[in-house]
């Protein structure tokens, strides 16, 4: 035992699934520094990932033995769900098939869904029952969906999936258009699913140029760019990075997971929000228990959607939009899992 760790809390524990794959690989340094927890929480990781690559794994957890980081107190390589998810605090579900070129990201449903399945009773049966779950695979909404449907020991509010990728990129092509940092653009909304109808919504948003904080839509002065080319550039960046590297977005992917799950550890800043996909409660007239993507402020580990934001008939008929594809692929994923 080193003498820093006195201050130290106790060790929690993180099943990252998918583990050997291209998001873990820039992601488990983030976990293993501190810098999503804090450097006074040491973490024990549970490393899931297919039988056939357990060897690349233990490749993976040699490098971690060999950051020698200290607040990494185990790194558990594992094919099996019992030990995966043995008493996690923290569960981060990367593993799936990503989509290729040319497809859309509910291609990926019938094969991806089976799996959310079994883990989601694999999660239900052996996780601490306060766990916090962020869901990162494709489609991340409906995969969130069926893992909840199948751990109802859960508390429904401990579900989350991602959309912190969108939201930064909403960010980062307004701070672009504007030429500032993205840190000066603060609460934009990525509305619905992660997918191609996702709405990215900058009516509520500012930005601070020179000290002085003005509405986005004042600053850009150029409404025809605002709701066209941003939204689809957001829209279709993942698709975009596919053509370019020919595989998916994964260095951004792992910052966004880990900005999701500092924020939810440590809260947002006053009057700050950040874009999370959760299970609805009907707020915004979307159908209750469907995985949406709302503005979020989290307090003490709260999560609450941020009430009362001004609709009109343009924000509606997308919202409506990626409301109607998240039903679809809800219906089509339960037909999936369970054909009864
Ligand atoms: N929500 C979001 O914003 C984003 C989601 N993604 C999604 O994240 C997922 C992972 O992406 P990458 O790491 O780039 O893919 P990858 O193919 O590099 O890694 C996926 C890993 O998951 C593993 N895996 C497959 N089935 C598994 C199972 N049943 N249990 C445990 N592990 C399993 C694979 O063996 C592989 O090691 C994909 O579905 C991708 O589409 C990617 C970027 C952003
Ligand atoms: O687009 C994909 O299917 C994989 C990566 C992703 O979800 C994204 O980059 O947003």
């Amino acid at each position: 035992m080193s003498s820093s760790d006195k201050k130290l809390k106790d060790p929690i524990r993180i099943v990252i699934t998918g583990a050997a794959g291209q998001i873990a690989y820039s992601l488990i340094h983030q976990i293993c520094s501190g810098d999503v927890f804090g450097q006074d929480q040491p973490v024990i990781l549970h490393l899931l990932d297919i039988t056939p690559m357990m060897t690349v794994l233990q490749g993976v957890v040699m490098e971690i033995e060999d950051t020698s980081l200290p607040l990494v107190k185990g790194a558990i390589p594992t094919d099996d769900l019992e030990t995966a998810f043995k008493n996690v605090d923290v569960a981060l579900f990367v593993g799936a098939m990503p989509r290729k070129e040319g497809m859309e990201r509910k291609d990926l449903l019938s094969a991806n869904v089976k799996i959310f399945k079994s883990q989601g009773t694999a999660l239900d049966t052996y996780a601490n029952k306060n766990v916090k779950v962020l869901v990162v695979g494709n489609p991340a909404n409906t995969n969130c969906y069926i893992l909840a449907h199948y751990a109802p020991s859960i508390p429904r509010e401990n579900f989350t999936c991602l959309t912190r990728l969108d939201h930064n990129r909403a960010k980062g092509q307004i701070a672009s258009r504007l030429k500032v940092t993205p840190d000066a653009v603060k609460n934009v909304i990525i509305w619905g699913n992660h997918s191609s109808t996702q709405f990215p919504d900058v009516r509520s948003a500012t930005v601070t140029i020179h000290g002085k904080e003005t509405p986005v839509y004042e600053a850009v002065k150029d409404d025809n760019w605002l709701k066209n080319d941003f939204v689809s550039t957001v829209q279709k960046r993942g698709a975009a990075v596919i053509a370019a590297r020919k595989l998916s977005s994964a260095m951004s992917a792992a910052k966004a997971i880990c900005d999701h799950m500092r924020d939810w550890w440590h809260g947002t800043n006053e009057n700050e929000w950040v874009s999370m996909g959760i299970i609805s409660d009907g707020s915004y007239d979307i159908e209750k228990g469907l995985v949406f993507s709302y503005p979020i402020e989290i307090k003490n580990g709260k999560l609450s959607i941020v009430q009362d934001l001004k609709m009109d008939d343009w924000s509606r008929e997308l919202i409506d939009k990626t409301q109607k594809e998240l039903v679809e692929e809800k219906n089509d994923a339960l037909k999936a899992t369970d054909p009864e």
